[in-house]
């Protein structure tokens, strides 16, 4: 059977504008996605997200509502990932892992070379901005 993985995603809000983030390594390195990371065990879904982003770019956030569940299925695993709204209470962005960020406007949300499973939730985003 294949590998299920759970992954809990912000989609950082600021003056109208999107927070995308583009992945240093691994698998999908150069792509861009929304921040974020694995729950822990013992975790709610909203503090492994606060954690993740802390660790990941050094800034507090607030999580705002929930947006979107996607389940995506990679050759190599089947993703589930929840994304919910966010703002940024405290700190200045710093790229701990990620080697770029970008903050986009609705029109621009296109410009990037989104991962697969975030296609869908970029898509749905348009109707919000
Ligand atoms: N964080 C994040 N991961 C995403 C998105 N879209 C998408 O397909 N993924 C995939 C990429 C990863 O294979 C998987 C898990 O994300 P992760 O951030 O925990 O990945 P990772 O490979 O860095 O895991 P790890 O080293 O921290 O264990 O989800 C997205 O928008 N945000």
């Amino acid at each position: 059977m294949k590998k299920e993985i759970e992954v809990v995603a912000a989609i950082i809000v600021k003056d109208n504008r999107i927070l995308a983030t583009q992945r240093g390594y691994g698998e999908f390195e150069g792509g861009w996605e929304f921040p974020g990371g694995k729950v822990e065990s013992g975790e709610t879904k909203e503090q492994a997200l606060i954690r993740e982003i802390q660790e990941e770019l050094k800034i507090e956030i607030s999580i705002d509502r929930f947006f979107q569940r996607v389940d995506y299925e990679y050759p190599a695993f089947i993703l589930h990932m929840d994304c919910f709204l966010c703002t940024i209470q405290s700190g200045k962005i710093v790229l701990v892992e990620h080697e770029g960020a970008r903050w986009l406007l609705k029109n621009e949300l296109d410009t990037v070379d989104w991962l697969p499973a975030d296609i869908e939730i970029v898509n749905d985003l348009k109707e919000i901005l």
